[in-house]
């Protein structure tokens, strides 16, 4: 398989041990957390986001995900306290979803799988750029939150009307003045553990802060993310749907949990 990784069958999570062979690793991304297999600890702090809209660049469609890039060259849109030492900077958020709703998430809570997660991704500012840290075991922090099939969810409507824009693989447009803490749930419990980047290179480098509480998405909405294409515009269209890896082993983890 060339690098040219993906989600089809051909390319897809079953064969990217292929090319980078940590993919079987001991501490390997996403997991199935279990709520009875997660130990409560009261030593854990409350998660410290802090985020300056006027960070917010561009949004762009990778041919994996869509993603919104943050400037990161100082300390305005930051994560500190929760399971973390240190400060952590924003660096971008994309989703995962699947082609129908009883699909989409990485992680899933005692086998329930939700039909998109999103993740904030941050990098530990003890490294000179994203690029350092990602390959680093502290080196990243990612948020990730649940969405689940409800109301309409106003705070995504700015991300769905950059849609057309970015409809086909390598397209991008600005998106300025955006306030990630809109897409953030009401309660910040959550689950902690060791893991890794979800798609190659699958680099170990992920401190995992997975909120217990999830927001909200209607299908409509859910159907517009769908529209997305995985393709650049000169070859055949194919949706950009099931970009999620499947829970791995635990293996030698323990997970944490911030509330009782
Ligand atoms: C710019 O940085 C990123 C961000 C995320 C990933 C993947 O890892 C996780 S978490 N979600 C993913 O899609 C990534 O992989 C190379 C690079
Ligand atoms: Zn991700």
């Amino acid at each position: 398989m060339s690098n040219e990784w993906g989600y089809a069958d051909h390319n897809g999570p079953e064969k990217w041990c292929e090319n980078f062979p940590i993919a079987n690793g001991p501490r390997q991304s996403p997991i199935d957390i279990q709520h009875s297999g997660a130990s409560y600890d009261e030593s854990l702090k409350p998660l410290n986001l802090q985020y300056d809209p006027s960070t917010s660049l561009d949004i762009l469609n990778n041919g994996h995900s869509f993603q919104v890039t943050f400037a990161d060259d100082d300390d305005s849109s930051t994560l500190t306290e929760g399971p973390i030492s240190g400060k952590y900077r924003l660096k971008q958020f994309h989703f995962h979803w699947g082609a129908s709703d009883d699909k989409g998430s990485e992680h899933t809570v005692d086998g329930k799988c939700y039909p998109a997660e999103l993740h904030l991704v941050h990098w530990n500012t003890e490294y000179p750029s994203f690029g350092e840290a990602a390959s680093k075991p502290d080196g990243l922090a990612v948020v990730g939150v649940f969405l689940e099939i409800g109301e309409d969810n106003p705070n995504l409507q700015k991300l769905l009307d950059a849609m057309d824009a970015i409809k086909c693989k390598g397209t991008q447009t600005s998106f300025t003045n955006f306030d990630p803490t809109v897409l953030l749930p009401e309660s910040l419990d959550y689950w902690t553990y060791l893991g890794s980047l979800t798609t190659p290179p699958l680099h170990e480098s992920v401190t995992w802060i997975v909120c217990k509480q999830s927001i909200s998405i209607s299908s409509e909405q859910m159907t517009k993310f769908r529209s997305l294409l995985f393709t650049a515009e000169d070859e055949e269209a194919c949706c950009m749907v099931n970009n999620y890896r499947p829970p791995q082993p635990l293996k030698d983890r323990e997970v944490r949990a911030s509330f009782k």
